[in-house]
């Protein structure tokens, strides 16, 4: 067994959906299978927030979106919660700054598991390769809705910092992304973006996927 493949971990960055019931203006099932059948390429179950599900009705929305992740062949991933990524056995995880490094989640998560770190400067970015990251999470970009405690807006400045550094490791850009201001995020160097709300609360989801594909693969 391996570590996943860089080139193959840019490809499921490419268009990076990530969401909550929360997020959702009809059945968090049904959005999931839109944005899928609108050609997002990995998803992240983060059920968090003001009336987010707890204990078993959180636990049952993951496996339902997990197995329709299974279903159509999109990687799930995990938001900070380790116990249930592993409960899952689900394709990763992705942690903040406050969580477990990712040095230890290796430990408990095995060797072929995605390991995403949300990272905020050039500095917090080198940490999370030393610790073992196969991924970052760079951002907030915009101004974000999805997000009440999130770090200062940067645009897309530590991406670039990060790639001017000559650090190759496969990152998306997070926070506040449309189809509209996509592209820059890109042109930073990003392998992909992450959406929320661009999608989750889009009239028609599977169309709102669409168009970032449309942005993200030129
Ligand atoms: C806070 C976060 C930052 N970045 C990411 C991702 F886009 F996956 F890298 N996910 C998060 N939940």
């Amino acid at each position: 067994m391996e570590r996943i493949n860089s080139d193959a971990l840019r490809r499921l960055l490419k268009v990076y959906f990530i969401m909550g019931s929360i997020n959702c203006r009809k059945s968090p099932e049904e959005v999931l299978s839109e944005a899928i059948a609108g050609g997002i390429t990995m998803f992240q179950f983060r059920e968090k927030g003001p009336g987010a599900l707890t204990g078993n009705a959180r636990l049952e929305l993951a496996q339902n979106l997990q197995q329709i992740c299974r279903d159509l062949g999109v990687p799930f991933i995990v938001n900070d919660d380790i116990e249930l990524a592993i409960a899952l056995d689900a394709d990763g995880i992705h942690v903040g700054q406050n969580d477990e490094p990712a040095k230890a989640i290796r430990q408990r998560i095995g060797i072929q598991k995605i390991i995403g770190v949300s990272a905020h400067s050039l500095y917090e970015a080198r940490q999370a390769i030393t610790d073992g990251a196969d991924y970052l999470g760079i951002g907030p970009i915009y101004p974000t809705s999805s997000k009440d405690d999130a770090e200062a807006v940067q645009g897309t400045f530590v991406i670039e910092r990060v790639r001017n550094s000559r650090i190759a490791i496969p990152l998306v850009g997070i926070g506040g992304i449309t189809v509209h201001n996509a592209l820059p995020v890109i042109n930073a160097g990003a392998d992909g973006v992450s959406i929320i709300s661009a999608v989750a609360g889009a009239e028609d989801v599977r169309a709102a996927a669409q168009s970032f594909v449309k942005v993200v693969q030129g």
